[in-house]
């Protein structure tokens, strides 16, 4: 079954408890956080304070997605905050290996996070150490992008390489993810979705979420 990873990103942030709660009650599995540090990407978001402030609120995961430079300066706050899972980007780490171990030292999941343009080769001595990959399929920085359909073949290749290693990483992809792109990325071999505007950009949440399930066929 896949799992559903509805953005904060595009949520209403005067009432981000409701927004939260009313996510997990249609049935979301993981709360997807973006952090964004104006240097990494060109937007600031949130920091340890909002994820503290979520975590009493919900039994969910919190996946958290940092985008920002050398994420292993903020890993101990962010893990002390109450994220499950801690995603870095590859780009943004020079010693990639050293930081999942931090990570996971804080008892904490791992994950390496892949722009577009960024070819699964720069992961894959990584691979056996963490405990999700996240494709992005949009440059990140905002929600409501249109998802890049040439990321596709990249989860793909991922999928190959798990079904060949017999890894058990999870496949995450992140951006423009709807009712009209959701089905191609789980086709590709997509395990957990992001969406963020195709969810808290409609007025009804539950019905959102509903929707790019039932787009699903598999
Ligand atoms: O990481 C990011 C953007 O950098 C995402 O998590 C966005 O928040 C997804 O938003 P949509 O593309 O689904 O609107
Ligand atoms: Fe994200």
């Amino acid at each position: 079954m896949v799992k559903l990873a509805p953005s904060i990103l595009s949520a209403d942030f005067s009432k981000l408890g409701d927004e939260v709660r009313e996510v997990e009650k249609a049935d979301a599995d993981y709360i997807h956080i973006d952090v964004m540090d104006g240097q990494f990407v060109p937007n600031i978001t949130m920091g340890p304070l909002v994820i503290e402030a979520i975590r009493p609120i919900t039994s969910l995961v919190l996946d958290v997605h940092l985008m920002i430079e050398q994420p292993e300066r903020y890993i101990e706050q962010f893990a002390n905050a109450g994220a499950d899972i801690l995603s870095v980007h590859v780009e943004a780490t020079k010693h990639l290996h050293r930081t999942i171990q931090l990570i996971h030292s804080f008892g904490v999941k791992a994950g390496v996070v892949l722009n577009p343009h960024t070819p699964i080769e720069a992961i894959k001595h990584v691979l056996q150490d963490v405990d999700l990959v996240l494709v992005m399929t949009v440059n990140p920085g905002f929600g409501g992008q249109s998802f890049i359909s040439s990321t596709v073949s990249k989860i793909e290749e991922l999928k190959e390489i798990k079904h060949q290693t017999k890894l058990d990483f999870e496949i995450e992809v992140d951006g423009g993810v709807s009712d009209k792109t959701a089905n191609l990325c789980v086709e590709a071999g997509a395990e957990v979705l992001v969406a963020g505007s195709a969810v808290f950009g409609k007025q009804d949440r539950s019905a959102a979420i509903k929707l790019i399930r039932s787009s699903i066929t598999e």
